[in-house]
């Protein structure tokens, strides 16, 4: 059988970075492949901007080397930035235009005239649902509006590969829900590439489809969840939502919100022996689902175990 070769959208390889002799990006090496929406997932100070900025050309590394689809933006940051959409913490946009005049500014920039500007600036206005609020000033925009704007303006060139600093990061949860779905949604509809670094795990894990994880700048494991979660043996969990009346210590039961529980499930009788005991002592059983480890259960393992990185693929 042919062997068939993924379409490469980023490498990078062996990747060193300093700061004033601290190492914050300590040789990583990994690779997105088209299509993927690949979560780059790190705690604070990570080095995640750190590498956001090498893949768009603005800071060079101290050694190895990074390429966007082929093209090393170390070398030639112009030709990546055709090709690639970047939305920073802080894009810049201007208070007193519009959301449709700031958009159709930029569009100008990536060279079109007038008529395809504003084309253009509508079809990416309703990409992320906010072509009611066109023209209004971006002074009054909520910080969740801002940021899809900011999320439009980077679709503006049709980039095939977006990558996306912390887009989340101070939204509420209806806010950063939005913004998930245009960003899936544009993936879908341009066969793109997303590279997502974040820390807002739960937001990560309605989107993405691979996973590396990265701590003091190293890299830690990289894999889809369902790999990674088979390979360390991850504990499911035994979810019920009942009403208990007596004390069920026995069970180590860990009470979430409202009447739910939740417990590391060690063999499938353990679920009828919970469910015998919270009947027989009075007590209501509404449902009980067994759920693999979330992202979040996952990530703060491997985080705070540290240690080696490992590819599953
Ligand atoms: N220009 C710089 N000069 C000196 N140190 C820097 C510089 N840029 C980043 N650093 C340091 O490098 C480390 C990694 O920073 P980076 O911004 O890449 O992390 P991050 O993973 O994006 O974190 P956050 O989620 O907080 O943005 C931090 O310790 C930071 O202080």
């Amino acid at each position: 059988m042919k062997y068939l070769q993924k379409e490469k959208s980023i490498e990078v390889k062996n990747l060193v970075k300093q700061f004033d002799r601290k190492v914050v990006l300590n040789g990583i090496s990994f690779e997105v492949n088209k299509g993927e929406i690949y979560g780059f997932l790190g705690p604070n100070g990570a080095g995640k901007t750190t590498l956001v900025k090498i893949l768009n050309g603005l800071i060079k590394p101290d050694e190895g080397y990074v390429e966007v689809f082929g093209i090393s933006p170390v070398k030639y940051p112009d030709k990546v930035h055709a090709k690639i959409g970047t939305l920073t913490e802080t894009a810049n946009m201007y208070k007193y235009l519009t959301g449709l005049e700031n958009l159709m500014f930029f569009s100008k920039i990536f060279g079109m005239n007038d008529m395809q500007a504003k084309e253009r600036s509508l079809e990416v206005l309703k990409m992320v649902d906010m072509y009611d609020e066109k023209d209004k000033k971006i002074e009054f925009y909520s910080t969740g509006m801002e940021k899809r704007l900011s999320l439009a303006r980077t679709f503006l060139h049709s980039p095939k590969i977006v990558i996306l600093d912390e887009p989340t990061t101070g939204l509420d949860p209806e806010s950063a829900k939005n913004i998930n779905v245009a960003i899936k949604r544009y993936a879908e509809e341009n066969e793109a590439t997303v590279f997502l670094c974040t820390h807002q795990l739960r937001y990560a894990q309605d989107i993405c489809t691979k996973y590396a994880f990265i701590n003091n700048g190293n890299i830690i494991c990289i894999g889809e969840l369902g790999d990674i979660i088979k390979k360390y043996k991850f504990d499911k969990f035994i979810y019920i939502e009942a009403e208990i009346n007596h004390n069920l210590e026995e069970f180590n039961l860990t009470k979430l919100n409202g009447n739910e529980y939740r417990v590391i499930m060690k063999d499938k009788e353990q679920v009828s022996k919970i469910v015998e005991r919270i009947v027989l002592s009075g007590g209501k059983v509404y449902s009980v689902r067994i759920l693999e480890p979330s992202l979040e259960d996952v990530y703060f393992k491997l985080i705070k175990r540290g240690g080696a990185y490992e590819q599953f693929s």
